[in-house]
């Protein structure tokens, strides 16, 4: 599918960093828009439906997986999380640059869909620091905890099929990163569009 936004993807195991950098990101950068997911988990501390995700019953989302109403999802952490074709559609064609926060998983089936899309991996800089940042950030019990430093092994496996990698040590140092790959993405396209503008122009195609 042609349109004429980029489409970027961010995946990292709990708690590595990645919506601190996305949020501190679109502080930035207004033309960077984030898509809502829809989840089966609960609303956690001050999450709004509609905002940070939209939350829904286990049979909402079958019937969102039976309508083939998903671009991707994928059981994480023991619920399900997608992306609607809603919510990606109508800003790429709108010209937005979009970010999709995902897990792997919904990481690779987008590949699938959008080839030109850009996928990167956050990783933190030691387990150690993982399990300090899921603790001090006070939302997820101790279960929840264990069990997505447990899935963070099999995450991080699937870091070389990822475009780029930020290690977020120091929280300036991977945002400049970020920053960086969504500028040096958007140049390349712009070229491309213009290098395309001028072969069709040599061709006489309007
Ligand atoms: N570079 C950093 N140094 C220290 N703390 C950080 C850094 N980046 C993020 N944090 C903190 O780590 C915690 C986890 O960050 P965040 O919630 O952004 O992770 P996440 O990858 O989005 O996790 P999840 O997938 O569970 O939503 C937060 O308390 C955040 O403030
Ligand atoms: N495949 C998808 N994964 C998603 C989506 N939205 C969020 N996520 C990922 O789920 C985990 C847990 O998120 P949390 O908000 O419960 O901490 C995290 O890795 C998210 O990136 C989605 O639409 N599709």
């Amino acid at each position: 599918m042609q349109h004429p936004g980029n489409l970027f993807v961010v995946a990292a195991p709990s708690g590595a960093g990645k919506s601190s950098l996305v949020k501190a990101l679109r502080e930035l950068d207004a033309h960077v828009s984030p898509s809502v997911s829809h989840t089966t988990r609960a609303p956690r501390g001050q999450e709004k439906h509609g905002r940070e995700y939209f939350f829904a019953s286990e049979q909402e989302f079958d019937a969102m997986v039976a309508n083939n109403a998903f671009v991707e999802w994928a059981n994480v952490h023991g619920k399900r999380y997608g992306t609607s074709k809603r919510a990606l559609a109508d800003r790429l064609a709108g010209g937005a640059d979009v970010l999709l926060e995902i897990d792997y998983q919904g990481a690779l089936q987008v590949k699938q869909a959008f080839p030109e899309a850009v996928l990167i991996f956050i990783l933190p800089p030691s387990w150690e620091e993982l399990r300090a940042r899921l603790e001090n950030r006070g939302e997820d019990s101790p279960e929840v905890i264990e069990l997505r430093l447990k899935n963070a092994s099999e995450e991080m496996a699937q870091v070389g099929k990822f475009d780029f990698v930020i290690i977020n040590e120091l929280f300036e140092t991977a945002l400049f990163d970020l920053k960086a790959i969504i500028h040096a993405q958007r140049l390349k396209y712009a070229a491309q569009r213009s290098a395309r503008a001028d072969t069709f122009a040599s061709l006489n195609i309007t």
